[in-house]
């Protein structure tokens, strides 16, 4: 038969004519993209698309400077279009149009390369498997509402204490003898602390990153362990500045300038994911040493990893009753593993991103300075020294207006998606289903619809529901519906208690107040350097 169908082939093929149809089938497929493009429903503004990519500037560096232009450009109806990765996508720019968009599911329509980074069934954030993600989402949020309950708490903020204590300290190291200012990059310091915090709360054990990081710049030596703490960091900052990579699609993964940053991503989360099973087995190892001495699990607080272990088994603190029988059954490693991914890379860099972002606005704002600065001495009777509670966090309400208003001028988490697996009527037209909308949230929550003078830095107006609620979808810290973040107590207990901390042991000035946000956007927004002044309160009043 093949031999049948070769004599079809002229004997005389010259390069030239391989050539002219190679020309010929891309000329066909141009041809069939645009006319696609031209002849697509409901067409809306939108920059141009380039065949099998869509946008350049998806691979470039910021994304979210990009969809800020487009936002002025395209986004004054609240709604326009963009090909991104090849697909077709809604980008939503109005907050009238995001109720019905944030009752959906799937975050994400699974063409590209979710699958070959094993993201597409594990964890929640890129959990396409609804099913899965279910069985993740009810065992993590319970979980992780365990460790913000007021009996888990106070042993967090203590932890937390600390900590602080231990990095302040190594902060003091770094000063220069006749100082009275240590100059340093807050994200750095801020990424470790958060990462140590984190391991502690899933592990019950530090990853002591931030003892690594100070060794690393007095250029001490280093032993095993703190190399691979610095590596663990590493891995983190990777894939959280590179995970657009992960939505390419198949089609054009080999690309020569694809290929090596699909392939070095790829590299790094398996290194990654490998770390965290082994942080996974050797917990389940030591719980199966308590089982065999009859610990108590029900009487103890147990850090997260115990928890998402013992959830289902006959160990259970929290049995739940009447639990739908497919949510009923313990976690596999894997799926653990898949959950402390989602802990350690969404969790803490967004956290780490929102206290650098409260810095600089803070330090730009000398007068939010003096109202932060005052609520926190008269929340601690002016001693620099008494721990931070739970109880202490919920009389700051002018710290979480000043959180608030930072992630509304700068989100960390600026293009929100869902996928549709049905169809549907949004921003007034009827969608077929397998659309992919992008919530726009930096440029909702900066439009001067919805807040007065957005370019101002004014923590006030989180006080006033009415600026809020003029519509109450302008600003969605947290997002919402069946998506809403379930770090989201833990984020604002962390964020209150950096915040004092650090404000009541130094005064924090940038080092160039000129100088803008250094911030890149992959999926969200992380700070590249921040770079600061720290002066030694106690220094600066014996000066
Ligand atoms: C200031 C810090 C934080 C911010 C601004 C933030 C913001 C967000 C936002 C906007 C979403 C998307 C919600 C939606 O689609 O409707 C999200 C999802 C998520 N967040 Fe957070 N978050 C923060 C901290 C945390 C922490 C501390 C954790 C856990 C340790 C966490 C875990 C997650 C997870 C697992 C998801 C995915 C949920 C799902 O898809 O079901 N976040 N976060």
């Amino acid at each position: 038969m093949k031999m049948g169908l070769l004599h079809l082939i002229p004997n005389e093929l010259k390069p030239t004519d391989i050539f002219v149809a190679f020309l010929f089938i891309i000329f066909l497929y141009i041809f069939h993209f645009y006319y696609k493009h031209f002849t697509r429903i409901n067409p809306l503004p939108g920059p141009l698309p380039i065949p099998l990519i869509g946008s350049f500037e998806i691979f470039k560096g910021d994304i979210d400077a990009w969809f800020y232009r487009l936002d002025k450009e395209y986004g004054r109806n609240g709604v326009y279009e963009l090909t991104i990765a090849g697909k077709r996508q809604i980008v939503i720019t109005h907050a009238e149009h995001i109720e019905s968009i944030l009752k959906h599911v799937t975050r994400t329509a699974n063409d590209g390369l979710l699958d070959l980074f094993d993201l597409d069934n594990k964890g929640l954030a890129l959990n396409h498997d609804y099913n899965r993600w279910k069985f993740n989402r009810r065992i993590f949020s319970q979980a992780i509402t365990a460790l913000t309950s007021s009996t888990y708490s106070p042993k967090l903020s203590k932890i937390e204490n600390i900590l602080f204590e231990e990095m302040s300290n190594y902060w003091i190291g770094l000063k220069q003898k006749d100082e009275n200012v240590i100059i340093m990059d807050m994200t750095a310091w801020a990424r470790r602390f958060i990462c140590d915090f984190t391991s502690f709360l899933t592990t019950g054990k530090r990853t002591n990153t931030i003892n690594s990081y100070y060794r690393k710049l007095k250029n001490e030596v280093m032993t095993k362990e703190m190399i691979g703490s610095e590596e663990f960091i590493e891995n983190i900052k990777v894939f959280v500045s590179d995970n657009q990579f992960t939505f390419v699609p198949k089609l054009i993964k080999d690309l020569p300038f694809i290929k090596n940053r699909v392939k070095s991503l790829l590299d790094n989360n398996h290194f990654f994911y490998k770390r965290l099973e082994e942080i996974v087995r050797r917990k389940r190892k030591e719980i199966e040493k308590n089982i065999n001495s009859d610990y108590d699990f029900k009487s103890k607080q147990l850090d997260l990893l115990t928890s998402l272990i013992l959830t289902n088994t006959p160990y259970d603190p929290q049995p739940q009753k009447n639990v739908d029988p497919s949510l009923s059954r313990p976690m596999t490693d894997a799926e653990i593993r898949g959950v402390l991914f989602d802990a350690f890379v969404i969790g803490a860099d967004t956290t780490v991103n929102t206290f650098c972002f409260v810095l600089y606005y803070v330090s730009h704002n000398p007068n939010v300075k003096k109202k932060l600065l005052e609520e926190i001495k008269s929340v601690f009777n002016d001693d620099p020294n008494k721990q931070v509670t739970i109880d202490d966090l919920e009389k700051l309400k002018y710290c979480e207006a000043v959180i608030k208003e930072s992630v509304r001028i700068r989100p960390t988490v600026s293009l929100n998606t869902r996928y549709f697996d049905q169809s549907e009527e949004i921003a007034g037209y009827k969608w077929p289903k397998d659309m992919i909308f992008i919530m726009y949230s930096r440029g909702i929550s900066n439009n001067p619809l919805y807040f007065k003078d957005p370019e101002k830095f004014i923590p006030e107006r989180h006080y006033e529901p009415q600026e809020i609620e003029k519509h109450h979808n302008s600003f969605l810290m947290f997002g919402k519906g069946p998506r809403l973040c379930p770090g989201r107590k833990l984020a604002m207990v962390e964020l209150k208690t950096l915040i004092t901390l650090v404000y009541r042991k130094f005064d924090v000035e940038l080092v160039d107040m000129q100088a803008p946000l250094n911030v890149e956007t992959s999926t969200f927004t992380f700070c590249k350097e921040l770079n600061i002044k720290l002066i030694p309160r106690e220094l600066k009043t014996n000066s």
